[in-house]
């Protein structure tokens, strides 16, 4: 295999990535961001339902997760869909948020499928941050079959990238943004990622 793209690679004076001390406690279920989250929102019938927890080292900026692959989400016939593998990990990837209690958003995403994921598999999901860069967050996530130490399925790494509140409020469609700032329990989770909604 080729390497990463560039812009993947931290820079030399990238900082250790720090968990932030008000971070969920290790083996702590996260829940969802956001109730209509394709990946991990209840309210979406059709979602992966993803369900991450704040991984087990105290020292690391990591997360595990669990992901069931079901019928609505096959692309060749009983077989995952590449887009929702992906998408498994860009949302294991998006968890680490809780963890350095920040909020950022996919850069880039570049991920390796390494053997096909048949319907009815949990993908066991591990992602990890690596660097930090300014607002830029290095970050890599791997996705195994048939148990926690099962082979690896799939990887990816990532940047992701912070940003403010206002990300949200400026570029999502006003009805859904609206609702979202009239839900205690939404203010209360962007809260926990250190926002002012
Ligand atoms: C409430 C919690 C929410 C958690 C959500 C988790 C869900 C799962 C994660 C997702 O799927 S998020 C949804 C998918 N992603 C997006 O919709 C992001 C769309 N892109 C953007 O909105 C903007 O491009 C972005 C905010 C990422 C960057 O725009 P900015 O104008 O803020 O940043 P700028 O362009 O100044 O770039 C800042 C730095 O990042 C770098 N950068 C930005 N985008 C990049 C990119 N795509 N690839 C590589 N580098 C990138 C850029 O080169 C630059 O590096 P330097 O500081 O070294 O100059």
């Amino acid at each position: 295999m080729s390497g990463r793209t560039p812009s993947l690679t931290p820079p030399d004076d990238a900082a250790r990535p720090v968990r932030h001390p008000e971070a969920p406690a290790p083996g702590e279920l996260l829940g969802a961001h956001y109730e209509h989250c394709f990946g991990c929102g209840h309210g979406q019938p059709h979602g992966l339902h993803l369900e991450a927890r704040a991984g087990d080292d105290p020292d690391a900026v990591a997360i595990t997760a669990e992901f069931t692959v079901k019928p609505e989400h096959q692309g060749a016939p009983g077989l995952a869909h590449g887009g929702v593998l992906a998408t498994a990990l860009d949302e294991t990837l998006g968890s680490l948020n809780w963890l350095l209690r920040v909020i950022a958003v996919t850069g880039r995403l570049e991920t390796d499928f390494v053997r096909p994921v048949p319907v009815g598999t949990v993908l066991h999901l591990d992602a990890e941050v690596t660097a930090v860069a300014g607002r830029k967050i290095y970050s890599t996530a791997t996705g195994r079959i048939g148990g926690p130490d099962g082979p690896v399925a799939v990887r990816a790494d990532a940047l992701f990238i912070e940003v403010k509140v206002d990300h949200f409020i400026e570029n999502g469609r006003p009805e859904e943004i609206k609702a979202a700032m009239d839900d205690p329990d939404q203010v209360r989770r962007a809260r926990a990622f250190e926002v002012n909604p």
